[in-house]
């Protein structure tokens, strides 16, 4: 049993000033531990990572307990983390025994020892967000807090001495390579800090612009000496239908901060102040994911990945050689023909506009949480638009019938990873899948709707080859579990939490079990993919 060693070793130095930040080079990583007080608190007394952790492929197994997973069940339970410091062994391991597995990854442990403490979130605990201790069943879905435009402040909280709030605009192409170059140094990386998400301009011109979107809504901090930009956060609105309701919300993303000015409480700042901007517009329900257990999960998935280059993704420690295997053998597991065969398989055009907007419309239909997208939004999330020199961020492809009817669709995003140390390799090209949508879902059963879906992730896999992507990426949302296995997808040690801001609701199935597996029989109610 590893030790929570990041919260008893906490050490408390002097904060960073604004011209620390500024000498530091981009890539050094030297977290300080400081207790300052952007939020006029006072000291970080734990630190809880904070990553909306991208998964990496697993070797784990539900009877033994490897480090990793060890690890991430200390990482997303710190109530328990603080209670199992100084316990024995013995002690440590029968209290994990008697809780699920499943339960300790996601953070969702409900054992005595590993009951979530409200007021462990100094933050989160005055938020209206649900309580980890109130009943599941008894509060109807609604507001937890009663919309009252009178109260939004007029002005944003003041920040620490020598920081600024800044409204990024992004229609400037110095101050979209601002927003690139912080994520770029100091975005999410996985638990062992070896690969980091790098969003290309492109795709964050791609995500942070979609239709109503606001300039408003993309806030900076700077340095206020050298202008230097050193946290962000960013919203669009986005409508979502929660089971029988629908909200008219944002959907909060890409929140940074300079890894000098960690752990400073500058987080819960930002937060107040993208919320504030989001009041103003009368927005107050917000939608946002993380790999970190808040108050509280509305529903967690767990990311799957399918190797297409499986040689490099061993090479940079992605992917395990599995003890019984050789790299040979793996390399010929998943190997893919190089011709699609789905019949009338043919990339979206303009045309298909509607016909896409019908299809995924009665399609998202069917889950407990989905977005509604207008066709405006079908166009622009889906809509590959060529301009020469940016890079491609998404790919949709839809099935022609003979009757020149569109049957299918899906799609699939592009989002590199940086190999972080990695003499040979330093990218890693990911497509994630995106929305799909079969016709086959309405008129036949589930085990053809298993069967259509097959063939047509199957020809996503072998265009993302084609692409030269090294790996498909995808959660357990949507009806992913019914293709995930069978398509040689592996188990991440990824979890993405579904938080609604605002908003209660009762918890909707992620698509996987108790065990943390597949839950082929229920499936999901997750119908939403966040970027
Ligand atoms: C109506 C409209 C509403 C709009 C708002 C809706 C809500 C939007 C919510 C945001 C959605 C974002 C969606 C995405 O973009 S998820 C991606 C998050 N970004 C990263 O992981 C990038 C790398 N990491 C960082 O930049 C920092 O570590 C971050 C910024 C994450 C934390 O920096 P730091 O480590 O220096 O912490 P602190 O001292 O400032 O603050 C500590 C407090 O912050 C709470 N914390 C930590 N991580 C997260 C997190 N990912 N969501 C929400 N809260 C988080 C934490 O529990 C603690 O509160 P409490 O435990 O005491 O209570």
């Amino acid at each position: 049993m590893a030790p929570p060693q990041e919260e008893s070793k906490l050490v408390e130095q002097p904060a960073a000033t604004p011209d620390e930040v500024d000498a530091e080079s981009d890539n050094e990583a030297p977290e300080t531990e400081a207790a300052a007080a952007g939020e006029g608190s006072t000291t970080t007394k734990k630190k809880k990572k904070s990553k909306k952790s991208k998964g990496k492929k697993s070797a784990a197994t539900a009877d033994a307990l490897p480090t990793s997973v060890v690890e991430e069940v200390v990482r997303n339970n710190p109530a328990l983390a603080n209670e199992m410091q100084g316990m024995e062994r013995a002690k440590v391991e029968e209290m994990l025994r008697s809780m699920k597995l499943q339960e300790l990854i996601t953070g969702m442990a409900t054992g005595a020892g590993a009951k979530k403490d409200m007021a462990s979130y100094k933050f989160w605990a005055t938020q209206p967000v649900p309580r980890f201790d109130e009943p599941e069943q008894e509060i109807p879905d609604g507001p937890v807090r009663p919309n009252n435009p009178d109260v939004v402040p007029t002005e944003a909280d003041a920040l620490i001495d020598g920081f600024e709030w800044v409204t990024m605009d992004l229609t400037d192409d110095a101050q979209m390579t601002e927003v690139y170059d912080l994520l770029t140094g100091h975005y999410v990386e996985d638990q062992e800090a070896m690969f980091r998400f790098n969003y290309s301009a492109s795709f964050l011109n791609w995500a942070l612009k979609a239709p109503g979107w606001l300039k408003e809504w993309h806030v900076g901090v700077r340095v206020a000496s050298s202008k230097r930009l050193v946290a962000f956060i960013s919203g669009i609105p986005v409508k979502v239908r929660v089971r029988e309701n629908t909200l008219r919300c944002s959907e909060i993303n890409f929140l940074c901060i300079h890894k000098k000015l960690r752990s400073k409480r500058l987080t819960p700042v930002l937060i107040k102040e993208i919320t504030r901007r989001c009041n103003l517009e009368k927005v107050w329900s917000a939608i946002h994911t993380a790999g970190i257990v808040l108050p509280k999960p509305v529903s967690t998935c767990r990311y799957y990945h399918r190797s297409l280059d499986w040689l490099k993704l061993y090479e940079v420690g992605f992917s395990p050689l599995p003890p019984n295997s050789t790299k040979a053998r793996q390399i010929t597991r998943y190997h893919l023909p190089n011709q699609t065969k789905t019949k009338g398989l043919r990339e979206m055009e303009a045309k298909d506009i509607d016909a896409v907007h019908d299809l995924l419309t009665r399609y998202l239909a069917r889950f407990d949480m989905a977005p509604i997208f207008d066709k405006e939004e079908i166009e622009y999330w889906f809509l590959h638009q060529d301009a020469p020199g940016k890079e491609r961020v998404i790919w949709t492809y839809v099935v022609e019938d003979s009757t020149g009817k569109v049957t299918d669709m899906f799609s699939f995003y592009s989002l590199e990873s940086s190999v972080i140390g990695n003499k040979k390799h330093d990218t890693i090209r990911a497509a994630y899948l995106f929305y799909y949508a079969t016709e086959t879902a309405f008129s036949k059963t589930k085990k053809d709707l298993k069967v259509r879906l097959n063939e047509l992730i199957n020809d996503a896999l072998i265009l993302a080859k084609r692409f030269n992507f090294d790996v498909f990426n995808g959660l357990t949302l949507l009806d992913n579990t019914l293709f995930l296995q069978e398509q040689k997808f592996g188990a991440g040690d990824g979890q993405l939490h579904y938080y609604l801001f605002n908003w209660r609701t009762k918890h909707i199935r992620g698509g996987i079990d108790e065990n943390n597996q597949i839950d082929d029989k229920n499936g999901s109610g997750i119908g939403m993919v966040m970027l």
